[in-house]
């Protein structure tokens, strides 16, 4: 039909930088920009923003973009010698021309393909030869979908071993009225006391502090509920077997130049991962890790979400 907009499309973003725009027949929209491989919008189907992105975020190389889905590779904040989270969040990525067909029979999903190649600068930091591509796909019913394929295509015969995290940023309507489903009784290293192992309570995860914990051996469905907006984001992830759960709280958001001073009232990073043991690789291995995110009416029973019929969704 005439005027109507592409399922994907090349555009210009915040100060000029490439970003690419996927659009849903029934008006969902995201939006990845090439700098970071870094989904900065996810918005359903009544236009309503379900990311979170700083006020203050710098869209200018080499800063990372403060929100929305930064790719945290070849490491995970400070667990190696690279800087904090890698490099990939801060590199120009490319768009693969000819990717390859969808393994399902897709009516004409709104999906893009980013490649992230090594650069000398890189390679002299992590000296290895690999293939990184960063699929991402908005579903038929505004479900965003993100899967990386990591190869290594060292040709000297070395394995290598990376920490790697999808670092979603969920905009939240209050952090004081948000609880995350699916934590409970896991251990978790808090960030908060040396990486020091410690173990969950038995309820729902709720907020009125700073956190920064790597929960480990997670399940891979977790609900984050947000009581005002009366609305659940479900997270469905493969192949990272972590969860990071972090608010910077007051004190540390006023530290942070690129996020303003009440922003942490408003965002909730719960971010699908691999920290506690780092994934490895030989030559011609291919790792997948898979995030999903669902974003539904939460149903309450006299104020609480029934967990099962979240979880089983
Ligand atoms: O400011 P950055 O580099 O984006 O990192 C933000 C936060 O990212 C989180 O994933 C880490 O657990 C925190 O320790 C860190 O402060």
């Amino acid at each position: 039909m005439s005027g109507e907009k592409p399922l994907v499309e090349l555009c210009k973003g915040v100060n000029g930088l490439d970003k690419v725009v996927l659009r849903e027949v029934r008006g969902s929209t995201a939006e990845v920009y090439l700098y970071g491989g870094q989904v900065t919008s996810w918005k359903n189907d009544l236009g309503e923003e379900l990311l979170f992105t700083s006020s203050k975020a710098i869209f200018k190389p080499p800063k990372a973009i403060r929100g929305g889905i930064p790719i945290c590779f070849p490491q995970f904040s400070n667990h190696g010698n690279l800087e904090q989270h890698g490099f990939a969040r801060n590199r120009i990525w490319t768009i693969d021309p000819n990717p390859a067909p969808f393994p399902t029979a897709t009516c004409d999903k709104a999906f893009v393909d980013l490649i992230l190649s090594p650069s000398d600068e890189d390679t002299k930091a992590w000296p290895h030869s690999y293939e990184f591509r960063l699929r991402v796909t908005l579903g038929p019913g505004g479900d965003l979908m993100l899967t990386s394929r990591i190869r290594n295509t060292n040709t000297d015969g070395k394995a290598f071993s990376f920490t790697f995290a999808y670092h979603t940023y969920f905009s939240v309507s209050d952090i004081s009225e948000v609880r995350i489903e699916g934590l409970e009784t896991l251990d978790y290293l808090d960030n908060l006391q040396e990486k020091e192992r410690f173990t969950e309570q038995g309820d729902a995860i709720t907020f009125e502090s700073e956190v920064d914990k790597v929960y480990v051996g997670t399940p891979n469905k977790i609900a984050i509920l947000d009581h005002e907006k009366k609305r659940t984001f479900v997270l469905r992830k493969d192949g990272l077997p972590d969860a990071v759960v972090w608010n910077p709280w007051d004190k540390k958001a006023k530290a942070i130049v690129d996020l303003g001073d009440e922003d942490y009232k408003h965002m909730l990073c719960v971010e699908a991962a691999a920290v506690e043991k780092s994934l490895t690789l030989k030559p011609g291995e291919e790792w997948k890790g898979r995030l999903e995110l669902s974003a539904v009416p939460s149903t309450y029973y006299s104020g609480q979400l029934d967990p099962q019929r979240v979880l089983e969704c």
